[in-house]
């Protein structure tokens, strides 16, 4: 039996995907082999020495302690673009919110009292204050162009938006989802200056903190709007707020509340909404489910952040899967030993991501325990497994 632990609310229609003879799941195991997680912060967690993988129901991995984890060689999965679609539809109702100052129109009508006639006279006189502008014309800058940037560029396209992006690590994939009109901005300074909408779709690393800062806040046109529905940090709050004071910023829409956010009337915060629909929640369990369970079965990987790509059709009577450091000679140590005990590779798959590596062989033959023990003893190799 497998042992899988949740540390969030995941979607029964992904935990459902576990067969019951194979797994039990919990959000309390101790030596769990698995863990399934969307925010949890996961650094500091004390993790078994059992656990093999760690799979985030979601896109962003900063909660998650990568380095430490590989260092085990538990390989960590996510969930790319199963939540894109969600996060899209968030970030263009917030920017429709903040040119059409929505959120303080709604407070206005909160506060009104009197009879429905006296109402209408205080509206009527009161809206004057909610003017707001249309999208159509105006320019979108796009900060990072990955699953959700790029349904983001092409949304806004659709609406008649000029739209600029800055992504210097795009992929080809994504390059070619992009709707054609889209412009590459040279830097992300030209981008600042040129933009009446900036929206933020990036990783939360250490090139990403604080992108927007007192000096970069210079470079934005006067009312830019700025949207971040990628994490906290991105943005530096305290020169945000500044620029709505002096009003360089129109307005801010974001997916991550703070004391000082929460009250500003300029400034709409969420409660970290944007992946939170049915079919954003239902579409990331599932991914991770089959991803992790494949992996455990069969040891086959997709979509790990710190361990290749590597699926074998199976073939031969067992199964070995070797997580080791990418060091040189790994291969010729693992088949000496398994030389040595007679046992014959008759297909393999090999490939390094970073620092780290990835062999999956099918052997013609039952492998003992202490071949496995022997494999496990090299130096550099993290895990071991028959299957
Ligand atoms: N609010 C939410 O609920 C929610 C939901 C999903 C994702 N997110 C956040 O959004 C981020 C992006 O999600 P995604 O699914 O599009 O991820 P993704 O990996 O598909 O795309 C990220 C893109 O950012 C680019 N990038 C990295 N560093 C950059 C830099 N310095 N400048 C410009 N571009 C850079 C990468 O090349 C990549 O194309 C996630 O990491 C996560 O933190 C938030
Ligand atoms: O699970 C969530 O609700 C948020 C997920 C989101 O932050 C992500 O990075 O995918």
């Amino acid at each position: 039996m497998y042992k899988i632990q949740t540390l969030n609310a995941i979607s029964p229609k992904g935990l459902n995907r576990l067969p019951a003879d194979r797994y039990i799941v919990s959000d309390h195991s101790t030596d769990a082999d698995a863990i399934l997680l969307r925010s949890f912060k996961l650094h500091d967690y004390p993790f078994s020495n059992n656990l093999l993988a760690v799979a985030r129901a979601g896109s962003g991995t900063n909660n998650v302690p990568i380095q430490t984890l590989s260092e085990s060689g538990v390989v960590v999965f996510n969930a790319p673009g199963a939540n894109a679609n969600a996060v899209k539809e968030l970030v263009l109702a917030g920017m429709l919110m903040g040119c059409r100052n929505i959120s303080p129109a709604m407070d206005f009508v909160h506060s009104l009292q009197g009879t429905d006639a006296e109402m209408s006279v205080a509206v009527e006189a009161g809206k004057k204050q909610f003017g707001g502008f249309e999208l159509p014309g105006r320019t979108l800058g796009v900060i990072g162009l990955g699953a959700i940037g790029v349904k983001i560029a092409n949304a806004a396209r659709s609406l008649g938006m000029n739209v600029i992006g800055y992504d210097p690590t795009i992929t080809i994939e994504r390059a070619w989802q992009l709707d054609s009109d889209v412009e590459a901005a040279p830097n992300l300074d030209a981008l600042l200056a040129e933009s009446d909408f900036i929206t933020f779709h990036v990783p939360l690393i250490d090139s990403t903190r604080n992108l927007i800062n007192a000096a970069s806040l210079q470079k934005l046109k006067d009312g830019v709007i700025l949207l971040n529905f990628a994490r906290n940090g991105i943005l530096d709050d305290s020169a945000v707020l500044a620029g709505l004071e002096s009003g360089k910023v129109y307005a801010y829409v974001c997916d991550f509340p703070s004391n000082a956010l929460r009250t500003n009337r300029r400034v709409i915060t969420l409660p970290h909404l944007g992946a939170s629909t049915r079919e954003a929640e239902e579409n990331c369990a599932i991914m991770v489910v089959d991803q992790m369970r494949d992996y455990l079965e069969n040891g086959n990987i997709c979509n790990s952040v710190n361990l290749p790509n590597v699926k074998l059709r199976r073939t031969g009577l067992t199964r070995i899967a070797v997580v080791n450091q990418n060091n040189p000679d790994m291969l010729g140590k693992i088949s000496h030993v398994l030389g040595q005990a007679g046992v014959n590779i008759a297909h393999m798959l090999n490939d390094s991501k970073g620092n780290m590596a990835y062999t999956l062989m099918d052997v013609d033959s039952v492998v003992s325990e202490d071949t496995r023990v022997a494999l496990s003893a090299i130096p550099g190799v993290l895990k071991v497994r028959l299957l």
